[in-house]
C-alpha cells in the first residue's frame, strides 16, 4: 500500500522548544491513526550508556522512514535533542517521543521510539519513559564494550519485562571490536550473541535490519478498543501558549479531541483542545487510538497538574489507576539566588517552568514534601531561601551535579536569568534525643552537634552503592581514588579477561558517601583513567557520620552562602584549600581582609588578603578624557556584578569557582 496517499495536511501548534513562535508554525502532515491497530504499532525505547550513539540512531531511523529529510551520511544533526544545551554539550537531558510511519509486508506500521538520555542523573528519565514501551533497544558501542551505565539501564529494561534488542554501534572504527563486544554481551546480560545487530548509525550500515527487528520481535501493545479510555501520563513539555502538553500512552480506549478527560490523581477536569503525535515535532491529529503515543494540549496551566505516572480517563467513565512510577529522589540541593536581588519574582517565575522539563522537582507550595501512589512527582522540597549575603531566593533538589548545572544554563539560556548558585550539598538526616529525625539540606540549617542544646545524639549522611568499570591499568588509580572518598566495602571482579592490562576489564563496586562524588568525583575518575573508566551509582540510604558545618568569614564577618559539611577527618585539608581558593577569586579590596575557616568558634584556616588600591585611570596621563571616562564606565559595569559580602565586594565567578572542589 502507498503510503504517501494516506496523509492529509493540518496546520501544526509551535512546537515547545522552539524560539519559533506559534505563528510561524509550519503546515504539517497529520496521520489517519484510526488504521493502526494495535497489532501494526510497536513502541519502544533506545537505551544506552552515555555516547554510544542513541541520538544519532534515532536519526538514522527517522530518515529511514521518512520521517525526516536525509542527511549527508556522517552529518549528525541529533534531531531528537532539541534543547540548546543538549546541543551544545552534545548530550541528551530530557527524553524525546517520535513516531514514524515504514511498511512491513505490504502494511504501514506505526513505530513510537523513544529516545533516552545516558548519563546516571537523568536514569529516572530512563525509566518512566521505559513505561510506555514494550521494547528496547540496547546499544553497547563496539570499541568502547559494555559500559557502567549499559548495565543500569539493562536491568531497568529487564524488570519492567520489555524485549531487549541488543545492538552493537558504531562497527565503523577502527578500534571496533565485535567479536569480543559481543562476547562480553553474553556474559555480562546472558544475551545469544547471535540474536545481535552490528550496525554503524553514523554511516546507516545495518540500520534498516533494526526496523525490520522492531517489528518481529517486539510485541504490539496489549489494547483493547472497546473499554473506557486509560491514557497514561508518561512525560510533560511546556509550551508559552498552551501551557502543559501531556505525553501519553492510550492503553485502552480511543481519545478524540473535544473528549473531557479527568485526573485520577487530582481529579480536575479538561477538556482536549489539541491531540497528536510527535512526527518528530508535533503534529494535529484528531484521535489517538489504543497503544498509540501522542500529546494532547488540555488548558493545564501549572506545571505541577501534569504528573507523571498519572492515569487519565473520559469524565463519567472511572478505571482504575496505572500503578505509576517509584518518585525519583533528589540527590544535591542547591540554593539558586538573582544576580541583582529585584529579579527574585521573575527568577521564581522561570524556575517554575524549567523545572517542568525536569519534574525532579515539585512546586505547590513554599515548603513541599509531595508523594503519592500514583504520582510520580518527586518528595523534593522547594522552599524559598534567604541569605544575608545574597538576599532572597529558592533551595532547589536536583537529580545530580549534571543535572543541576543544566538547569542552571537552561534558566540562562531560556530565561535570560542571571544567578548565582551556593555549592551543592546532600540532604543529612539528625536523629535528636527522643528518636525524632530531621532531614537538613540546607547548611545553614545545620546545628553545632557538640553543643548539647541542640538535642542531636547522631548525623547520618545518604550514601551511594557505586560500580566503576575500568581496564585493569588503572585499577590501582580507581582503588586509590575510592579510599581518598572514604570508600567501603570495595569489591572487584572482572567482566572480561583480554590478551593484557589494557583490554582486560573489571568492575568495581563499594559504597561511598555521597557528598563525596557530588563534587569532582567524575572528572577525577575519567583524569585518572585516562577517560576510560565508567561509572553509575544508586542510592543505598543512609549511615552515621562525624560531620561538622564549617563556615568561611571575610574579615570577620560569616557568608552564609559558603558555608559547608565536611567530615571530620577531612575538615583541615578543606578548610585550608578553601581559604586558599577563596584568596585567589575574591578581588583585591581598599583594605586588608581576613579570610578564615571555621567550625564552631574554631578556626581552621586563614589567608589574608593585602590591601590594594584599584585606580583604573592611574595609568592614563595627559588629557584623554574619553579614554577615562571609558575606564571609568567599564569599571562601573564591573561593580554591577559584585556582591556586598559585609564590607567585602566578591565577584559571582567566586560562588561559580566555588561550585567545583
Ligand atoms: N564512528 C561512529 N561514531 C558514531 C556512531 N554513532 C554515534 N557516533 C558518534 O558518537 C557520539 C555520541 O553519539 P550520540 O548519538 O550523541 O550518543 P548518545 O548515546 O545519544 O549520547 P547521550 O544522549 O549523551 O547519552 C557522536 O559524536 C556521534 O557522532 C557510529 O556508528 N560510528
Amino acid at each position: 500500500m502507498n503510503f504517501t496517499w494516506r496523509f492529509r495536511v493540518l496546520v501544526s501548534h509551535g512546537r515547545q522548544f522552539s524560539s519559533t513562535p506559534r505563528s510561524n508554525a509550519s503546515k504539517k502532515p497529520s496521520l489517519l491513526m484510526e488504521e493502526y491497530t494495535p497489532d501494526l504499532i510497536r513502541n519502544f525505547s533506545i537505551i544506552a550508556h552515555i555516547d554510544h550513539g542513541k541520538s544519532t540512531l534515532a536519526d538514522r531511523l527517522l530518515e529511514l522512514t521518512g520521517t525526516i529529510k536525509r542527511k549527508e551520511i556522517g552529518k549528525n544533526e541529533q534531531v531528537l535533542d532539541k534543547l540548546k544545551v543538549e546541543r551544545e554539550r552534545g548530550i541528551t537531558v530530557k527524553a524525546q517521543t517520535a513516531s514514524m510511519v515504514h511498511p512491513f509486508n505490504g502494511k504501514s506500521h506505526l513505530l513510537n521510539l523513544i529516545d533516552t538520555p545516558g548519563h546516571v542523573d537523568f536514569a529516572w528519565e530512563v525509566s518512566r519513559s521505559l513505561a510506555a514501551c514494550q521494547g528496547a533497544l540496547l546499544l553497547v558501542d563496539a570499541s568502547q564494550g559494555v559500559q557502567a551505565q549499559s548495565i543500569s539501564v539493562f536491568h531497568i529494561a529487564k524488570e519492567r519485562g520489555l524485549t531487549i534488542i541488543p545492538v552493537l554501534n558504531k562497527i565503523d572504527l577502527p578500534a571496533a571490536q565485535p567479536e569480543l563486544i559481543a562476547a562480553q554481551m553474553q556474559s555480562t546480560f546472558g544475551i545469544d550473541p547471535s540474536e545481535i545487530l552490528s550496525i554503524s548509525a553514523k554511516t546507516g550500515q545495518g540500520v534498516e535490519a533494526i526496523l525490520q527487528a522492531v517489528v518481529d520481535r517486539i510485541p504490539a501493545p496489549q489494547s483493547r478498543r472497546d473499554e473506557p479510555v486509560k491514557a497514561f501520563l508518561f512525560d510533560s513539555l511546556y509550551d508559552r501558549y498552551r501551557g502543559v502538553i501531556s505525553l501519553v500512552n492510550i492503553q485502552d480506549g480511543v481519545l478524540r479531541k473535544g473528549d473531557r478527560i479527568v485526573s485520577c490523581h487530582t481529579r480536575k477536569k479538561y477538556e482536549i483542545s489539541e491531540i497528536g503525535v510527535m512526527y518528530p515535532e508535533e503534529v494535529a491529529t484528531d484521535i489517538l487510538c489504543p497503544g498509540q503515543v501522542g500529546y494532547i494540549a488540555c488548558n493545564m496551566k501549572e506545571s505541577s497538574e501534569a504528573h507523571i505516572g498519572d492515569t487519565l480517563h473520559r469524565v463519567g467513565e472511572p478505571v482504575l489507576p496505572m500503578p505509576g512510577f517509584k518518585p525519583s529522589k533528589a540527590m544535591v540541593y542547591a540554593g539558586i539566588f538573582p544576580v541583582d536581588s529585584s529579579d527574585f519574582p521573575k527568577l521564581e517565575e522561570s524556575i517554575k517552568r524549567v523545572r517542568i522539563i525536569f519534574i525532579s522537582t515539585s512546586w505547590d507550595g513554599d515548603e513541599d514534601v509531595f508523594n503519592s501512589q500514583n504520582s510520580v512527582t518527586t518528595p523534593v522540597t522547594y522552599q524559598r531561601e534567604s541569605s544575608s549575603a545574597l538576599g532572597q531566593g529558592t533551595r532547589l533538589g536536583f537529580l545530580g551535579t549534571l543535572h543541576m548545572d543544566v538547569f542552571r544554563q537552561r534558566l540562562e539560556d531560556e530565561y535570560d536569568a542571571n544567578v548565582i548558585i551556593t555549592a551543592p550539598t546532600v540532604p543529612y538526616k539528625l536523629i535528636y534525643r527522643g528518636g525524632k529525625e530531621k532531614l537538613i539540606s540546607n547548611p545553614t540549617e545545620f546545628p553545632d552537634a557538640s553543643d548539647p542544646s541542640s538535642k542531636v545524639v547522631e548525623i547520618q549522611e545518604p550514601i551511594v552503592k557505586a560500580s566503576i568499570i575500568v581496564p585493569e591499568e588503572y585499577f590501582g588509580d580507581m582503588m586509590e581514588l575510592c579510599y581518598t572518598r572514604r570508600a567501603e566495602q570495595l569489591n572487584h571482579r572482572y567482566l572480561d579477561t583480554g590478551s593484557d592490562a589494557s583490554s582486560s576489564r573489571l568492575i568495581l563496586s563499594c559504597v561511598v558517601p555521597l557528598s563525596e562524588i557530588v563534587t569532582d568525583f567524575f572528572d577525577q575518575l575519567k583524569s585518572r583513567s585516562s577517560g576510560f573508566a565508567s561509572f553509575d551509582y544508586e542510592d543505598a540510604g543512609y549511615q552515621k557520620s562525624d560531620l561538622a558545618k564549617m563556615v568561611f568569614l571575610l574579615n570577620g564577618k560569616p557568608v552564609d552562602a559558603l558555608a559547608l559539611i565536611v567530615h571530620r577527618s577531612a575538615q583541615d585539608t578543606v578548610g585550608r584549600a578553601w581559604v586558599k581558593k577563596l584568596h585567589k577569586v575574591i578581588p583585591r579590596q581598599l583594605f586588608e581582609v581576613p579570610i578564615q575557616a571555621a567550625i564552631g568558634k574554631k578556626v581552621i584556616a586563614r589567608e589574608t588578603l593585602s590591601a590594594n588600591r584599584a585606580d583604573v585611570t592611574a595609568g592614563l596621563y595627559g588629557g584623554h578624557y574619553e579614554r577615562k571616562m571609558k575606564h571609568l564606565e567599564n569599571q562601573k559595569e564591573g561593580k554591577k556584578r559584585l556582591k556586598r559580602i559585609g564590607t567585602v565586594d566578591l565577584p559571582q565567578e567566586a560562588f561559580f569557582d566555588i561550585l567545583k572542589r
